[in-house]
């Protein structure tokens, strides 16, 4: 486990810009070592401004976006196109203006898809084509992702992981069907901690100042069963970006005041 470290920036906008710039350095070098790279995308509103940050960057093209790999860390059970999937607001906010290899972008099935309202069917897909992708090498059997990104809600779930729900409980399998969510929809499909924690970076995104009790929490001790966000971290690196806001209830160990 890789101890979580704070970067926090004056608010949402700079955050989404940092992050988005962070995230074409990270992908560069892992195609420049490996020749591809792998992300995990997530949804949300931290998520979605990281994504129209990333479309607006002018270093965006130094991605070779043909070697890209795209993977969802969760996703609202509802039919394909509706405008509540993380994959559609992905789409809108950057992959529709970019030349990914289609080959190579992995959204979650839909309610309208192949396992129709099975969820818990859909979520045992999904699973077997993440470890269709994973080699021998990998740590579990989902490939190494080089950065998964997990939006922080208010209460603090992360991916559909909501506090107390089975899901978050999950130890053996990579993917789940979630029923029940406390946020709408009720059903979901989730990656879980033991994927998660398979990754190499994991960046827990947090802006605003609904954020702020979540970050707190979830960075003060809190369990995993109830706080997700203190479970989810990276084989080499955990990086919260937060903003000001979400910033302002940490405890000052973690993030004292700025100098004057
Ligand atoms: O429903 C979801 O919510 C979280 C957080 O969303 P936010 O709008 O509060 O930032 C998100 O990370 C997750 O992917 C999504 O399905």
């Amino acid at each position: 486990m890789s101890p979580p470290q704070l970067v926090v920036h004056r608010d949402k906008e700079l955050m989404a810009q940092a992050a988005a710039a962070r995230l074409i350095t990270k992908v560069v070098d892992a195609q420049a070592s490996r020749g591809y790279a792998s992300v995990v995308l997530t949804g949300g509103r931290n998520g979605n401004g990281l994504l129209a940050a990333l479309a607006a960057a002018p270093a965006r093209d130094a991605i070779d976006w043909g070697r890209l790999d795209l993977w969802w860390g969760d996703e609202r059970f509802v039919p394909e196109g509706d405008p509540e999937r993380n994959v559609t607001q992905a789409r809108e906010a950057l992959l529709d203006s970019v030349p990914l290899d289609p080959k190579r972008v992995h959204p979650m099935p839909a309610s309208d898809g192949p396992y129709g309202k099975d969820a818990d069917a859909a979520a045992e897909a999904y699973a077997v084509e993440l470890a269709k992708a994973a080699g021998p090498e990998n740590h579990a059997p989902v490939p190494s992702f080089d950065v998964l990104m997990l939006g922080v809600g208010p209460d603090t779930h992360v991916a559909s992981l909501f506090p107390e729900l089975p899901a978050v409980r999950e130890t053996e399998r990579t993917v789940v069907g979630v029923h029940g969510a406390p946020k709408p929809p009720p059903t979901r499909i989730t990656l879980t901690l033991p994927a998660i924690r398979a990754a190499r970076e994991v960046w827990l995104l947090a802006a605003g100042e609904d954020k702020a009790n979540a970050a707190a929490i979830a960075l003060s001790g809190a369990g995993e069963v109830q706080a997700p966000a203190a479970g989810a971290y990276g084989r080499s690196r955990t990086l919260w970006l937060l903003d000001a806001a979400a910033a302002s209830q940490l405890p000052r160990s973690l993030y004292p005041p700025a100098s004057p």
